[in-house]
């Protein structure tokens, strides 16, 4: 018999803007965020073994086998909801690590949501959200897939339908430490929260931009050099930056005048990830 097996894909996530409202007693931040999902990210494989083991055959640089998200998520869905199976995984890697778009945290909901599936565990969304949490404070929406407003430290998502631009995205060949970023004393912790549901225009801003552009020259150039054509955003914690177009045609034009010591990619921004779009044709 061969084992059941799935590929699925693990989308990149933009922050449309990021407002820092106050930092909690366990040292995390509060937020307001706007996520949407890209057209644009890594490719997972699964195929259910029966022996209860949890292997992930690529290896990542720098990331031991057990301290994957990948590996974390399978092994914390295997344990609490008691499933006897095992897995075998593979990633195709294409998004960045420490980019702000969220690489780690799309491939853990990868990861649960696909389990899930293969496993046939009837888990719901809240519940796979619940325990994504646990495992980063940006795998929720990955869990939902739609893109929302964020507010706590990430969790608490409304679903909102910004309009859905071609992006370029340039990514700075440095990493980003999030918790870094976190911790800097001159990062802006008071901005006041918006209360108004849309939120309204105009309210771009990344908080974590000052702090980041200061540190990584690298981030500032790519904020120059975009920001010639269209208004030049930080995603996250960055390192990349990006920037909405019109059209595909557009995004490419601007792509095309990149260097080698900077490269980036074009991609569609999307309300509904593609993730749930492939789990939805499954159905
Ligand atoms: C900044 C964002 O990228 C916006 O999408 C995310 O909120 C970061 O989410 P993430 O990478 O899943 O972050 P986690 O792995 O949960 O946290 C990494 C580190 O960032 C800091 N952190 C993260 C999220 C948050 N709301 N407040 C924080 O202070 C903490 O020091 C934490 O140790
Ligand atoms: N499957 C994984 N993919 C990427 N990084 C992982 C993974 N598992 C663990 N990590 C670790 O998590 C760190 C952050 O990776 P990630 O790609 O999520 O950063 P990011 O895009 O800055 O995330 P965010 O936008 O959520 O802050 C990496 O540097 C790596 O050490």
């Amino acid at each position: 018999m061969t084992a059941a097996r799935l590929t699925l894909p693990s989308p990149a996530k933009l922050n449309l803007m990021l407002h820092i409202l106050g930092r909690r007693e366990d040292g995390y931040h509060e937020l307001q965020t706007l996520f949407q999902f890209l057209d644009y990210g890594d490719e997972i494989t699964f195929a259910v073994r029966d022996d209860g083991v949890i292997q992930l055959h690529t290896e990542f640089a720098g990331v031991p086998h057990d301290s994957n998200l990948i590996v974390r998520a399978a092994k914390m869905l295997q344990q609490q909801s008691g499933c006897a199976l095992g897995i075998d995984i593979w990633i195709d890697k294409v998004l960045p690590m420490g980019g702000g778009i969220g690489g780690g945290s799309s491939n853990a909901a990868t990861t649960l949501l696909g389990l899930n599936h293969l496993w046939q565990l009837g888990w719901d969304e809240d519940r796979l959200a619940q325990l994504g949490l646990s495992l980063g404070a940006d795998v929720p929406v990955f869990v939902r897939g739609h893109a929302a407003f964020a507010e706590g430290v990430g969790e608490k998502l409304t679903p909102v339908d910004p309009e859905e631009p071609w992006y370029l995205v340039l990514v700075p060949q440095v990493a980003v430490s999030t918790a870094e970023i976190f911790s800097d004393p001159l990062l802006t912790r008071n901005t006041p929260p918006i209360k108004v549901r849309p939120v309204p225009e105009g309210n771009s801003r990344n908080d974590c931009l000052p702090v980041v552009a200061r540190r990584y020259p690298e981030v500032r150039n790519a904020l120059d050099l975009l920001g010639k054509f269209t208004e030049a955003k930080l995603t996250g914690t960055g390192s990349c930056v990006f920037g909405g177009f019109p059209s595909k045609a557009e995004a490419d034009k601007v792509s095309a005048l990149l260097t080698e010591t900077l490269t980036g990619f074009v991609a569609k921004g999307s309300n509904v990830s593609m993730l749930h779009r492939k789990l939805q044709s499954l159905l």
